[in-house]
């Protein structure tokens, strides 16, 4: 569970600098009282009233130092001289240690923490992208960097200065008459501890809508994912009101329960403020009536406690500020917390060639493996793929082809059994690297946004233009190249030419041939290409059998007639195993697809 502590700790890295730059800023807000009490002075001095003792030794001091007269002229010269320095000659440096630092230092501290949080976002385990959408973790990120941004200039520039001001009134008016100092400090503390009881309370609701505003924002970001579907079922106006009455909920439990909160807090602190100011008037009244203080006393008492109480709207407004913002820091450090891939990625590996180099001999011994320990995917399931065979994986939709994939490339570990890459258990290889050494034609290819170029050299950067040209060849991506207006300089993605579903399968081939992978996983795309899309794709596809291990979870019947191996899997279970031919003389399971298939030649 995230805290405040968190909160603190995100500035760690600037704390010297900060805690100077905070002494600073409180000691220019201490200094500004100067103006006041040297104004009272000065009205003591035209009133013919006495100096303060301390005031009166210094203008001596500097009398005899400089060999003038004391009087009235070098007193009013001295009191002068003094709202000089604090007011003009303070004035072209305070802003470089007070709102430089201010702001350079929370500046600093996102940097640190966007990239902290994009490691901290590559590095989740695969499971927690099935339960978070990208809205939901893009948006708590954002608010979290944003509002920590904003918060420190507030606290550090504003909050901390302004509440050493009131401090340091406290002791300009201690010094004058105690009984108004006390009368002034109690008025503070049960208005600031009236106020921090309130804000916890606001903290606990802002807390709860924090968490409601993020699953609306992840509905709508989710809606913007799957708008196909909402289009093809028509249900944009029934999307629009769920979403609807979701912002009239969180619109009414932030005006009426927490806005409401801040009007209530502040009415109340107004109203007590205004009886002290006037509390305060009339006990310094009645002190200078009484005689127990000057004129000039009397003016600067009552100059610096307006000061002080003018000062009490800019510091609740931070309070509220810094309350508003709270949760969604909090829940930025939660999300810093969670748990990181099991599996240690490394950041540090840019563009090295991979020390491994592997056969591509893989044997899946004895796996089982749950999502849920409760409920297996795959039963103890063995199989082998030898260098450079073409093993298809087939069975219906649900009976584990996926998962086999999944923990091969290690986003899981089986619970019983091992996957032995050239006779070694791939838990005992360095895990980025061995993944360098695998590559994947997903079903649907990402696609980002760049040029063509660009998205064929993601896995391998360093890729040679003839080897990119060889893999566009093999993966047929030199077919459509001539109709794209700037050839591989094209912009693709989300800015760019859209490639059709057959395009981006091939991009998707030629992409995993450039990494030059020891095994590569294809997983074929089902029905959503056409004729000639398709037979395309097979024919990139069988240029690559022999030619390195393949292993492919195949939907067609055509691949898997030429591969080298098929495994049928059934429930979890490997039902059977053999070339095409031999299975089919079988009359088991695969006869049965196969059966069931052939009119429409898919698998499942
Ligand atoms: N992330 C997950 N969390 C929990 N259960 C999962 C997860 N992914 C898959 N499953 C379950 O595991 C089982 C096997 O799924 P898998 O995706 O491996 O099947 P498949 O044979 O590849 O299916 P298809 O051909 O339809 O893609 C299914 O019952 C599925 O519901």
């Amino acid at each position: 569970m995230a805290s405040y502590k968190d909160i603190l700790r995100y500035y760690r890295g600037y704390w010297p600098i900060a805690t100077l730059s905070i002494a600073a800023a409180s000691l220019f807000e201490i200094l500004d009282l100067l103006v006041p009490y040297a104004i009272g002075q000065i009205l003591n001095v035209l009133s013919r009233q006495p100096l303060d003792g301390p005031v009166q030794r210094i203008v001596v001091s500097i009398g005899e130092l400089f060999n003038i007269p004391v009087g009235q002229s070098l007193a009013l010269w001295v009191l002068l001289g003094a709202i000089f320095a604090v007011s003009v000659l303070r004035a072209p440096i305070q802003p470089w240690i007070g709102s430089w630092f201010h702001w350079a230092i929370p500046l600093r501290a996102r940097r640190d923490y966007a990239e902290r949080v994009l490691s901290k976002i590559l590095t989740f385990p695969l499971a927690f992208y099935d339960e978070n959408n990208p809205g939901r973790i893009a948006g708590r990120v954002s608010r979290g960097l944003e509002n920590h941004t904003w918060t420190y200039p507030e606290v550090a520039g504003q909050f901390v200065p302004k509440l050493a001001r009131v401090l340091g009134i406290f002791g300009v008016i201690l010094l004058i008459e105690w009984r108004i100092a006390i009368a002034f400090l109690l008025s503070f503390i049960v208005i600031l501890g009236f106020s921090l009881r309130n804000l916890q309370s606001l903290i606990r609701r802002e807390e709860i809508i924090d968490r409601y505003i993020e699953n609306t924002e992840s509905r709508t970001s989710e809606i913007i994912t799957n708008i196909k579907t909402v289009k093809a079922f028509a249900t944009e106006a029934s999307e629009l009101e769920r979403q609807r009455q979701r912002f009239k909920r969180e619109q009414d439990v932030i005006l009426h329960r927490i806005h409401r909160g801040y009007v209530n807090l502040a009415t109340w602190q107004r109203t007590v403020v205004q009886t002290s100011v006037f509390c305060v008037l009339a006990m310094t009244l009645i002190a200078a009536v009484q005689g127990r203080i000057s004129i000039g006393h009397f003016i600067t008492t009552l100059t610096v406690s307006s000061m002080a109480y003018a000062e009490i709207e800019p510091l609740s407004m931070v309070a509220e500020f810094v309350a508003r913002r709270y949760a969604a820091m909090v829940r930025f450090h939660e999300l810093i917390q969670e748990p990181s891939d099991i599996y240690n990625v490394d950041l540090s590996i840019i563009g090295e060639t991979p020390p491994y180099q592997f056969t591509g001999k893989v044997d899946f011994r004895n796996i089982s493996f749950g999502y849920d320990t409760d409920k297996p995917v795959l039963k103890d399931v063995s199989f082998l793929v030898e260098p450079y065979q073409t093993v298809a994986l087939v069975g219906r939709s649900g009976s584990g082809k996926s998962t086999l994939v999944k923990l091969l490339f290690r986003y899981f570990d089986p619970t019983a059994g091992q996957i032995l890459m050239d006779d070694q258990d791939i838990r005992s290889l360095d895990m980025t690297q061995y993944r360098k050494r695998l590559a994947i034609v997903h079903q649907e290819v990402d696609v980002f946004n760049g040029t063509l170029l660009d998205n064929l050299t993601y896995g391998n950067s360093q890729a040679s233009f003839e080897q990119v040209q060889d893999a566009c060849r093999i993966a047929r991506v030199d077919e459509f190249i001539p109709s794209l207006a700037n050839g591989y300089s094209t912009v693709v993605g989300e800015r760019g030419v859209r490639l059709s579903g057959g395009q981006r399968q091939r991009l998707g081939i030629a992409r995993a041939l450039l990494v030059e992978p020891d095994v590569l996983v294809f997983d074929e795309a089902t029905s959503s290409l056409d004729y000639e899309s398709e037979r395309e794709i097979q024919m990139a596809m069988r240029s690559l059998f022999g030619t390195r291990s393949l292993l492919v979870i195949a939907h067609r019947l055509s691949t898997v007639r030429d591969a080298d191996k098929i495994v049928v899997l059934d429930q979890g279970m490997v039902a059977e195993v053999g070339r095409h031919e031999e299975l089919l003389q079988n009359r088991g399971l695969y006869w049965q697809l196969n059966q069931l298939h052939e009119a429409g030649e898919i698998l499942d």
